[in-house]
């Protein structure tokens, strides 16, 4: 298994966040965490990677590839090499002052300790690899000048330069118009399939969930209240909770008739 949560409680403060979650994502599968905001989904992701708020306690168990995520040295090294996250806002990764080449290469630089230029020539492979072009110019670039949907890529190709073996996409295409949205899910499938790795995908949108993962596990509460295969959560819900998720459709107020004048 490639990542392994086990029975996890958190709490921050006397506050509780997590409650006995369980999670299991295989090589090579898309495993769905949905639930609505607040139930537990990102601080469940960074759990996994002991990315936890200060002060907080924590019991149950985590393993990324067979290693224990509790020794510091052991949860650095999964950090950099076998695991990487990425988020809703590519903006809020990316320094706003520094050049895309800058940023883009960070990881492998004080990683994988090899030059900057080694660097720059790797992430500019990675660049094509995620769909862009004229990459050269892309590198000199900075964040403003690039749109969500491309500073996304240049995300995603930077978390894949440590050829990550897990990837946790945190609501990683969610403030993307829907067409940006389905290139980048169908270049995170391809990623996927061509490097076999295994994805935690979050996100609040059931029917996303149902439609790209293999399995779903949904959250209420910072509890698993249900797992099912994403191909059965519409057909035959089990649980009253997700029966009522994958039955809400947002109603909106009606609008007062507008008079058209000739
Ligand atoms: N550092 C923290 N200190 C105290 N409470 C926190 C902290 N981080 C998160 N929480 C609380 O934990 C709960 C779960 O938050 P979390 O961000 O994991 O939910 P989520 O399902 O990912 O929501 P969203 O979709 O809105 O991001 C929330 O009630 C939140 O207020």
């Amino acid at each position: 298994m490639l990542l392994s949560i086990e029975n996890l409680n958190l709490s921050v403060r006397d506050h509780q966040i997590l409650r006995d979650v369980s999670v299991e994502v295989a090589e090579g599968e898309t495993v769905g965490l949905v639930g609505e905001s607040g139930s537990g989904k990102s601080t469940t992701a960074r759990a996994a990677l002991r990315l936890v708020p200060p002060g907080a306690r924590m019991s149950g168990g985590v393993t990324v590839c067979g290693n224990t995520m509790t020794d510091p040295a052991v949860v650095r090294q999964v950090r950099r090499t076998t695991a990487a996250m990425i988020f809703q806002d590519p903006r809020s990764v990316l320094n706003p002052v520094r050049r895309i080449g800058d940023s883009a290469t960070e990881r492998l630089v004080h990683v994988q300790g090899i030059t900057r230029a080694e660097a720059r020539t790797r992430i500019a492979e990675l660049l094509v690899e995620v769909g862009l072009k004229d990459t050269e110019r892309l590198l000199r670039c900075y964040p403003h000048q690039l749109s969500g949907g491309m500073l996304q890529r240049v995300v995603i190709a930077a978390a894949l330069s440590s050829a990550p073996r897990l990837l946790l996409a945190d609501e990683a295409t969610s403030a993307l118009d829907v067409t940006t949205q389905a290139e980048v899910l169908a270049l995170l499938r391809r990623l996927q399939r061509k490097r076999e790795m295994g994805v935690l995908f979050i996100t609040h949108d059931l029917h996303l969930a149902a439609a790209y993962c293999d399995r779903v596990y949904v959250m209420k509460d910072g509890s698993i209240v249900n797992h099912q295969k994403g191909s059965e959560i519409f057909v035959n819900p089990t649980e009253p909770y997700t029966r009522a998720l994958a039955d809400a459709v947002p109603v909106l107020p009606e609008r007062d008739p507008v008079e058209v004048r000739p």
